[in-house]
């Protein structure tokens, strides 16, 4: 890990060239005072409109990330770019659930965004009931307003805290790990909100770190290990870099790999653990194809299936590590 200094006179916060993109930023490093460096140098470039996975295990930078990118921690060096604006201008335009708000458990959820809104110096107050009502709608809450705080589910308090986030008009959302201590019910709730931000068009930067979450909810992700950057791009092309493979549930473990490298098939591999399977790059062949083969040869074909690859599979390819998200 190098150590980074700051130069003379580098701006921070400076604009990169920002193009078609939501957030970018170049060299992002932040060295906290024990001389960690919990993010460093930081290339990440989030296409507006898209819903970006910032996947990465506990302790791996998200959260210092996200805190830059608020202005609520200050780099060490680096620049980044939020809507292609100067900062003070860009963060009206951004909603943030970094922290969850504390809400007031003996009032209501509206009234709770009513308190929370006229907190927000650049709210205008005079809209506020129309807001606090479109908020609370958006997330699916206008039926439950009235009723106390207390009384939300765990889902229907995450929902809230991403209404507080929604109190006006907002380019991009930040969600710092909102499915975090939800139960499934909550999880899926917040999943599903997520995705209906983004389909009204709203860019979604949200941090996570469980991989299948991300591909479930997300178009794009960067993948963060130790304060590093291994991948980004769009979930496809993630899991694109790796070959779809070809599992055959057998005991016949010999003939079977036998017969998938007369198909042609690369890579074949026997389990290790002596589990009774074959695996194989499928490349272009047809899985039902290969079925056939194997019966023709004689094996006994317990199950057959197509492992498409995962980003667990795209960070293990990376690292040589499992995705540990304890870090
Ligand atoms: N104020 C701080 N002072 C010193 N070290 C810090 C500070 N904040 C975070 N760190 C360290 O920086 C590293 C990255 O932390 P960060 O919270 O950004 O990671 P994260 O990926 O968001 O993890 P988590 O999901 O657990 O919050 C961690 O090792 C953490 O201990």
């Amino acid at each position: 890990m190098t150590v980074v200094t700051q130069e003379a006179g580098a701006p921070f916060g400076a604009a990169p060239p920002s193009g078609d993109s939501a957030i970018v930023t170049r060299g992002l490093t932040k060295q906290f005072r024990g001389g960690q460096i919990a993010v460093d140098a930081l290339d990440l470039t989030v296409p507006r409109g898209s819903v970006f996975g910032f996947l990465g295990p506990n302790g791996s930078g998200k959260t210092t990330t996200i805190r830059m990118l608020l202005g609520l921690v200050t780099p060490t060096a680096g620049e980044y770019s939020v809507l292609g604006l100067p900062l003070a201008d860009a963060l009206p335009r951004v909603g943030a659930l970094v922290e969850g708000p504390a809400f007031y458990p003996y009032l209501s959820g509206e009234a709770n965004l009513f308190r929370f809104d006229a907190a927000d110096p650049t709210a205008p107050g005079g809209t506020a009931k129309r807001r606090v009502g479109e908020a609370l709608e958006r997330v699916g809450l206008s039926a439950a307003a009235g009723k106390r705080f207390r009384n939300y589910s765990l889902g229907m308090r995450q929902r809230l805290a991403i209404a507080a986030a929604l109190l006006g008009p907002r380019e991009l959302l930040i969600l710092d790990e909102p499915t975090n201590g939800l139960d499934p019910q909550g999880t899926r709730e917040v999943r599903a909100l997520v995705k209906e931000i983004a389909a009204d068009g709203t860019t979604v930067f949200v941090s996570s770190h469980l991989l299948t979450e991300v591909e479930q909810m997300c178009t794009h992700a960067a993948i963060m290990r130790t304060g590093n950057l291994v991948a980004q791009g769009t979930i496809a092309s993630l899991n694109g870099g790796l070959a779809t493979r070809v599992r055959v549930e057998t005991p016949d473990v010999a003939d079977a790999a036998r017969v998938l490298g007369t198909l042609g098939l690369a890579d074949v591999r026997t389990a290790d653990g002596g589990a009774a399977s074959v695996t194989a790059e499928l490349g272009a062949q047809a899985p039902e194809d290969i079925n056939a083969a194997l019966v023709r040869e004689g094996v006994a074909v317990r199950g057959l299936a197509v492992v498409r690859p995962s980003l667990e599979d795209v960070f293990v390819g990376l690292t040589g590590e499992g995705f540990d998200v304890d870090g």
